[in-house]
């Protein structure tokens, strides 16, 4: 199976170094400065045990490809450029090949399901940052990270099987799940945090917002008959394999959303994350004014193009009311 990793930024480029280093055929695609400097000095790997280069094949867009049945794309990019890469696969004759949404939030793979028969849902624990064209760090150790995988919207086959087999290879922890969008529901309930942390900044108490977000956000999920799969710090599976822990020289910034925020990219994944859990609400008839607020913050955020740790407690507590 040749790996083509979509978006070689902190997941993508976290992936397509493990793959490259494990040996496995790997072929990215990406843009801007973080394509030039892989084209130019290939792709360092920080981890709390290794900093390594890797040289990585990569193109700027699908169409530079010729696709075979073999080959698999991993959706690494966030949210709210998937629209426009589905185009591009689509426009690039990918047809029959899985299609797997390494992504947080729950809108992907139905959105990929429209073009594509065979797309699988992946529950992404792989705390990794991306700040600096050329440079992915990943927070863990001993893997790199943890992965569930499933058809969706349900069941395994073989191209999960295939996927946790080369990630396993690859130093991660890869589980076939069926049911996994529950995995990705569960996911979904940390990700609320991610607009707190980053306008508070790493290691900030948020005076426990993401609790109300979550409390909100089960009562939605309960009133819509979702199913969730807790992945968080009480997940078993972590112990001994999901160390998050230092990266000498590397500063957390506190997740995906801060960022982006950091490097101003002039978008975040909010609407998809918390947005979620607003659009269930309205759908059900549930209040969540807390969740709603957070759009809002994002929204302001970008507006005035502020940076992770721009807000106080204070100021969200204003915000919501
Ligand atoms: N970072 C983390 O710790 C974790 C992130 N996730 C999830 O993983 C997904 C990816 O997040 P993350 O890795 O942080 O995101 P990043 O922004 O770090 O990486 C995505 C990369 O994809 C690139 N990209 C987007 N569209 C295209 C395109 N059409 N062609 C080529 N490149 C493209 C982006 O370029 P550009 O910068 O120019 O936009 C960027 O380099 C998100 O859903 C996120 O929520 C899940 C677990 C942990
Ligand atoms: C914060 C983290 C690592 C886990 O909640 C994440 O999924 C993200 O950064 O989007």
């Amino acid at each position: 199976m040749r790996f083509i990793v979509y978006g070689v930024g902190a997941v993508g480029g976290v992936v397509a170094a493990a793959l490259a280093r494990s040996g496995q055929e790997v072929l990215g695609i990406a843009r801007g400065a973080q394509l030039e400097a892989i084209r130019a000095h290939g792709l360092r790997l920080k981890t709390p045990e290794i900093d390594e280069t890797h040289s990585l094949d990569c193109v700027g867009a699908p169409a530079e490809i010729a696709f075979g049945p073999d080959d698999a794309i991993l959706m690494c990019m966030k949210t709210q450029h998937a629209e426009a890469a589905l185009d591009a696969l689509v426009a690039a004759g990918v047809r029959d090949q899985p299609v797997f949404c390494l992504q947080n939030g729950v809108e992907n793979e139905r959105r990929a399901l429209r073009r594509f028969a065979n797309v699988h849902g992946v529950t992404v624990l792989l705390p990794s940052t991306f700040l600096e064209p050329g440079k992915v760090v990943c927070h863990a150790r001993p893997r790199f990270g943890i992965f569930d995988v499933g058809r969706y919207p349900g069941g395994t086959d073989a191209a999960d099987a295939a996927f946790c087999a080369a990630m396993n290879r690859a130093n991660f922890a890869a589980y076939p799940q069926p049911e996994v969008m529950q995995s990705k529901y569960g996911k979904l309930l940390m990700n609320l945090g991610n607009i707190v942390m980053a306008s508070l900044g790493p290691g900030a108490g948020d005076g426990g917002l993401h609790e109300r977000l979550k409390t909100e956000a089960q009562a939605v999920l309960t009133a819509a008959g979702i199913a969730v799969t807790d992945v968080g710090r009480d997940d078993p599976r972590r112990a001994g394999i999901l160390d998050v822990t230092d990266v000498p020289g590397e500063a957390p910034l506190g997740g995906s959303t801060a960022q982006s925020l950091q490097r101003g990219t002039g978008s975040v994944e909010t609407d998809f994350l918390n947005g979620e859990i607003v659009l269930l609400g309205r759908l059900h008839g549930i209040p969540t004014p807390a969740n709603a607020a957070m759009l809002d913050l994002a929204a302001r955020m970008l507006r005035e193009d502020l940076r992770p740790g721009a807000l106080t407690a204070a100021d969200l507590r204003a915000l919501i009311g």
